[in-house]
This record gives C-alpha cells, sequence and structure tokens, in this order.
C-alpha cells in the first residue's frame, strides 16, 4: 500500500483540476443551446474556456476546492485505519501544492486550519465489498451551490405550485421548486441529486450519492426514469440560464434515488451542484496502492477539446463594453446600464464574510474611495522568491453580504462590487443612492479571472485566513456583466420573478 497516499494525491489533483467527459458533455450540449452572444452565451463561453485552462494549468478549476468527500468500497480486511492517515497526508500535500484551497475552518474561532484538516474533515465513508480491489470516489462540491440544497417535509405548500402532496406529483413539485429557490446562485447551470424518502441526515446523503452516477445514465427505476427526465424538460423552461442571466439551460443534470421512510416522515431531500461539477473515482490495487482505472474516463473516447476563443470577444449587438480603470468616478459609473460588459483595469480588493463583518465597525486599511470590492477569496501561493500568486480566483455569493454590503458602499465610497448571483433590495437601492454598480463575474471561472490578475500589491487581515483576508490585487481585462445598475434596474429580480411566473405554469398534476 505504499502507493495509496500518491494515488490519492493524484485523485485529488485531478478532480480539482479536470472535469470528467460525462459532465464537459453536458457544458458542451448546453453551449449549442444558446445564442454565442447573448449573456448566458458568454458565460458558457467563459467556463468552457476556464475548463480548458484549468486543464492545462493543472490549477482549480474553482477556487472554492469544497469539503473533500470520498466515498471508498474495500475489500474485507483492509486496513482502514492506515488508508485514512494517507488520505489525510494527501490532503496536507494537495494544499500546498495549491490544488486545494485551505478550507477547513474553526465554526467557533473562525480559525482557518490552512491544511484543510480539522474536526469532520475530510469526509471519508467507507462501505467494504466482496471485490479484492479498493474504490475510491471522491467529490468537491463547494459552498456556495451546498448553500443551496434543500430539504422538503411532505405535504407542503409550495410557492408558485400549490400543495405537493406524498405522491410522485408532490415529489416533481418539490423538485422543480429547489431548481428554482436555487436561481444563479449556486453557479447555474448545475446538476441536481435528488433523495426521496430516508430522514433528514440519509434523505441528504441519498442525494449527494445520486450526484456520483454519471451525468447520462438511466435510471433503473423506470418511474424514476421519468420523473428525471420531466425534470430536465420542464426545468429548463424556467429561463434562469447559466449564472442566472437568463436563458435556455438551467438544469446540466437530474439524478433521482428512493429509500423506505417511516410512516410519519417524507422528505425529498436536494443535493445542488454547481457546472463546476468536481468528481472523479479511482480503482486502486489492494496490495500496491497503485490506481488500476480511473472511473468516469473508460469508454469515453471524446477529446476535452473546449471552446478556446476569447470568451467576452463574442459580442451580440448592442451590448456595450466599457473600459473602466480604478479608481473609478461616480459620473462613470452611472453611464453604465445593466447588461453592459464592464473590463476592467487597476487594483482591486477580495472582500468577503470576515471582512464586510470587520469593516461595520473598523476603518479600512486601505483607501476604498471609489474603489472596487471583489467578493473574492483565491487560493494563493508563494513562489520561490517568497512573492504571492494567484493560482485561482473566481467570485463567491454575494448575497451573503446583503446585510452589510449597502452600508459598506456608503461609508467607504465603494463604486463597484464585483460577486455572483446578485445582491438583493437593500443593496439595490444603496447602488442608487450613492452612484455604485454590481457586477457579476462568472462564478467558477477562477483560472480565467487568475489570468486576469498581474500582481498582488499587498495583504491585509491574514488572520482571517487565505480566503477571507483582504488581498489587493492588480488586474488587467477583467471582464464582468453589470447586473445590478445604479438607477435601480437588477436583472436577479428581473429573472427571479420571470422565472416564478414559469414555475407557476407547472403547477397541475402531471403524475397522477
Ligand atoms: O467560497 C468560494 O470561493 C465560492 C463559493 O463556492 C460560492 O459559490 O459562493
Ligand atoms: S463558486 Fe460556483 S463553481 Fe465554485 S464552488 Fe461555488 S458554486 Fe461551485
Amino acid at each position: 500500500m505504499e502507493a495509496f497516499k500518491e494515488s490519492i494525491l493524484k485523485l485529488i489533483t485531478e478532480t480539482s483540476t479536470n472535469l470528467p467527459p460525462d459532465v464537459r458533455q453536458a457544458i458542451r450540449i448546453a453551449k449549442e443551446k444558446e445564442d454565442a452572444g447573448t449573456r448566458a452565451g458568454i458565460a458558457l463561453s467563459t467556463i468552457s474556456q476556464n475548463i480548458q485552462m484549468a486543464e492545462e494549468n493543472i490549477s482549480p478549476i474553482c477556487q472554492d476546492t469544497g469539503m473533500p468527500t470520498f466515498i471508498i468500497n474495500t475489500p474485507v480486511g483492509a486496513n482502514q485505519i492506515q488508508m485514512t492517515q494517507m488520505i489525510k497526508e494527501a490532503i496536507v500535500e494537495a494544499t500546498q501544492l495549491g490544488k486545494l484551497r485551505p478550507n477547513s475552518v474553526d465554526s467557533l474561532t473562525g480559525e482557518n486550519s490552512g491544511d484543510n484538516l480539522g474536526l469532520g474533515l475530510p469526509v471519508i465513508h467507507y462501505h467494504q465489498w466482496e471485490k479484492d480491489y479498493i474504490e475510491v470516489r471522491l467529490i468537491l462540491k463547494g459552498g456556495g451551490c451546498e448553500n443551496k440544497n434543500i430539504q422538503y417535509s411532505l405535504p407542503c405548500e409550495l410557492e408558485g405550485l400549490g400543495r405537493a402532496g406524498r405522491d410522485l406529483d408532490g415529489i416533481r413539485k418539490c423538485i422543480l421548486h429547489a431548481v428554482y429557490q436555487a436561481q444563479g446562485q449556486g453557479c447555474s447551470a448545475g446538476f441536481i441529486g435528488v433523495g426521496i424518502g430516508g430522514d433528514r441526515t440519509t434523505g441528504y446523503e441519498l442525494a449527494k450519492m445520486q450526484l456520483f452516477r454519471s451525468a447520462d445514465d438511466t435510471n433503473p427505476n423506470p418511474d424514476l426514469a421519468k420523473l428525471e427526465e420531466y425534470i430536465m424538460d420542464a426545468a429548463n423552461q424556467l429561463s434562469i440560464g447559466t449564472m442566472g442571466f437568463g436563458g435556455n439551460v438551467t438544469l446540466l443534470g437530474c439524478k433521482i434515488g428512493a429509500i423506505h421512510r417511516i410512516p410519519a416522515s417524507f422528505f425529498v431531500s436536494v443535493a445542488y451542484n454547481c457546472w463546476a461539477f468536481r468528481r472523479q473515482g479511482v480503482h486502486i490495487d489492494s496490495n500496491s496502492g497503485e490506481i488500476i482505472d480511473w472511473i468516469y474516463k473508460e469508454d469515453q473516447t471524446e477529446t476535452n477539446q473546449e471552446e478556446s476563443a476569447p470568451a467576452v470577444e463574442v459580442k451580440k449587438e448592442g451590448t456595450r463594453e466599457i473600459v473602466l480603470t480604478t479608481p473609478i468616478s461616480e459620473e462613470q459609473i452611472r453611464e453604465l446600464k445593466v447588461g453592459d460588459v464592464v473590463i476592467l483595469n487597476g487594483l482591486i480588493h477580495t472582500g468577503r464574510d470576515a471582512l464586510h463583518k470587520y469593516l461595520i465597525d473598523h476603518d479600512a486599511p486601505v483607501d476604498l474611495n471609489n474603489g472596487v470590492i471583489y467578493h473574492c477569496g483565491p487560493v494563493m501561493l508563494k513562489d520561490a522568491n517568497g512573492n504571492w500568486q494567484v493560482k485561482a480566483a473566481g467570485p463567491t455569493t454575494s448575497i451573503r453580504e446583503e446585510p452589510y454590503q449597502a452600508d459598506i458602499i456608503k461609508k467607504f465610497g465603494i463604486r463597484a462590487v464585483i460577486g455572483k448571483g446578485g445582491m438583493g433590495a437593500k443593496t439595490l437601492a444603496a447602488l442608487k443612492e450613492h452612484g455604485a454598480v454590481y457586477l457579476n463575474a462568472i462564478g467558477g471561472a477562477a483560472q480565467y479571472y487568475a489570468d486576469c490578475m498581474t500582481q498582488v500589491e499587498g495583504v491585509d487581515f491574514m488572520e482571517f485566513g487565505v480566503p477571507e483576508a483582504m488581498w489587493h490585487l492588480h488586474v488587467k481585462g477583467f471582464a464582468a456583466i453589470v447586473t445590478m445598475d445604479a438607477h435601480g434596474n437588477s436583472l436577479h429580480a428581473d429573472v427571479d420573478q420571470n422565472s416564478r411566473e414559469k414555475l407557476a405554469q407547472f403547477k397541475d398534476p402531471v403524475f397522477k
């Protein structure tokens, strides 16, 4: 078993940096369904380019490398204690190599362990089987999509859809609602795993296990196969689109499983996974620890060819592209309208949950007047000369900062907030009052954005940990779309309302 640790390191690296063929295929098909010049088309081109860059750079597809979760089948008698130890060593090494972001945070103190280890981490589920080799599957599911998981207890009343009863039609309504409530915040277009039955714990577990199924398989249960097909069709009529920009593709995959329940409970649990659906698996020789083969790569003859054309060069007629250099004036900001593509140059500052909370009662360490805040927790590594390098740096879900953002914009004179998924009414009002905009970057496009970062000027609050620290970054050609402007317009509010109306069209029973 000497090679086991090295095999796990390979598995982690591959999972973080290289999407499996079934996921790539789903994204490729989605791209064909969107007009290249639309916002969704631009987003999908950026995503495709990012997938390719991650593979070439052997760097994280998305900066949020999630909560590493291993599902392991072992022959009877295999030493699980030894395997756990080697998995932990591989996790630490993958973190040092920048294949994983240091993502393990003490829930009480907020301290980042720095090596991805911690209480309850990594997650490892062992099962025994009769075969003589080991199977290890790994999923790296980030926080933004995890936050969009949802569990329904039937019967219930659902916004737009009415009563959902304890039957297949009630289940159908819950799943459609789950896609609607995620909007673009979990980096749509997404994949969902659904667990019917169980209790609150095993229901969610079953939902997550569905994500290990290949995106192109067929459910062996004919009723569930029909439901999967129906959901794929109906959910893609909600027009939420990639990143919640509106569009024809909202859902890339739907996998449903069922287990028994007890009479009083009827749960429908939905695990939402972003397009950056990072899961891989290997078979490992139980004597040597060497990899025998890769699970999701079998029978895949297709190459990994993605779109290599520069993402934002495809422009729809009428789409304005505006180049801005920081610091930005109020006048420049008030010129911008929802739908404009902004190409940003100059110094920007990262800030997410810990920083926003801090800034409410403290001064900023740098002058933020007319400046730009980027909701981002990057993967950073020091090079041989001790200088910080940006390894992955896509946006994080902005709505978490909704309780703080309006006050921060006002207090510090911020002109642009970059993030993804949009923000709420309070921030929208502050943008209008103080002359600022919200720029939606393409979620998960961590390589694409890291490439725009020309220099790390410095960092504050390293005590918050790498993802939560305030990084001061010079960018060149950073492209994002205005989705909330200084005139009270919000694409997110429009898409939400439109998709809620579409959802209501699926109120009538389908499965009797
Ligand atoms: O933590 C992050 O960097 C992003 C997160 O996965 C998110 O989607 O908000
Ligand atoms: S930023 Fe988006 S792509 Fe990355 S983990 Fe979060 S939800 Fe997934």
